[in-house]
């Protein structure tokens, strides 16, 4: 890639949660676990078994209620979302309305837009590596649902963070647009080795792009592995019922009862 958007970061940081605790009030989740540094980890797991939840611990939007959040071997837990060294693609709503295509890419570099003559020439670098040239005056809304994600993928380009986290971000396109916006992922984490956490619902999606796997069951980690062996059935048990049930919630159950 030329120079402008990207000279090639440091390599991914590490992202350690070190027996986080957190509740919103109900039943706690409790997160101990490591991600290695410039690996794509999938999270999977049941609905409400915690995934956003721990993408949003790691990202700042939520604070643990005790334990502490490690980037790269620095405690961040007190740091706000802003001071840390991640960015985030969520399902919808990456976009502000009223900026353009230009200026939402732009914000990864400068929160007040004031940008220099290097800033522009990353955000032109990451449209046209994003096939978004051309698109640059748009709104959100004179987009489609995967170029809308190519925008927010732009941003991260031009952020050149060392922790990107995916909150399933390509659930709503279909199948082909979604295998491109993975392969595109893919592809700037061979070129960045950022440290990818990839919340899924979709073991294809998982399998596509993950070299580990995190599986989450009622808000603790109940297992963790390479990919290789979670999808070729020589994985653990409770992730084979989850993927074979195709019945996030009976597994859950499942699991609820083992641990009583
Ligand atoms: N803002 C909130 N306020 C109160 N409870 C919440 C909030 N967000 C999530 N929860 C609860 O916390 C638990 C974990 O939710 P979380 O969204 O992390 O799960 P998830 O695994 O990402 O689920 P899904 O796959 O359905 O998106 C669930 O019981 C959920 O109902």
């Amino acid at each position: 890639m030329p120079d402008g958007v990207a000279s090639r970061s440091e390599m991914g940081a590490p992202v350690r949660l070190d027996q986080v605790s957190f509740s919103y009030g109900e039943a706690p989740l409790d997160f101990d676990v490591d991600f290695a540094a410039a690996k794509i980890t999938a999270i999977m797991g049941p609905s409400g078994s915690g995934k956003s939840t721990l993408l949003n611990l790691v990202a700042g939007f939520e604070t643990p209620q005790s334990g502490r959040v490690l980037i790269g071997g620095t405690d961040v837990s007190a740091e706000p979302p802003s001071a840390r060294p991640v960015s985030m693609v969520f399902q919808e709503n990456n976009l502000f309305a009223h900026l353009s295509v230009e200026q939402n890419v732009g914000l990864g570099r400068s929160p007040s837009l004031r940008l220099t003559g290097t800033d522009r020439a990353a955000i032109a670098e990451a449209l046209e590596r994003t096939g978004l040239a051309g698109k640059e005056k748009r709104l959100p809304r004179e987009l489609s649902g995967g170029e809308r994600q190519r925008v927010a993928l732009a941003r991260v380009l031009v952020r050149d963070r060392p922790v990107l986290l995916l909150d399933e971000p390509f659930a709503s396109l279909g199948p082909a647009l979604r295998d491109d916006m993975l392969d595109l992922v893919a592809a700037v984490h061979a070129e960045r080795g950022m440290t990818v956490l990839f919340v899924t619902h979709q073991p294809e999606n998982a399998r596509r792009i993950s070299e580990h796997v995190v599986f989450l069951d009622n808000g603790v980690v109940a297992a963790t592995g390479k990919a290789d062996d979670f999808f070729t059935g020589a994985g653990p048990e409770v992730f084979r019922r989850y993927i074979g049930a195709g019945d996030g919630d009976a597994v859950s159950r499942d699991v609820a009862r083992k641990r009583t």
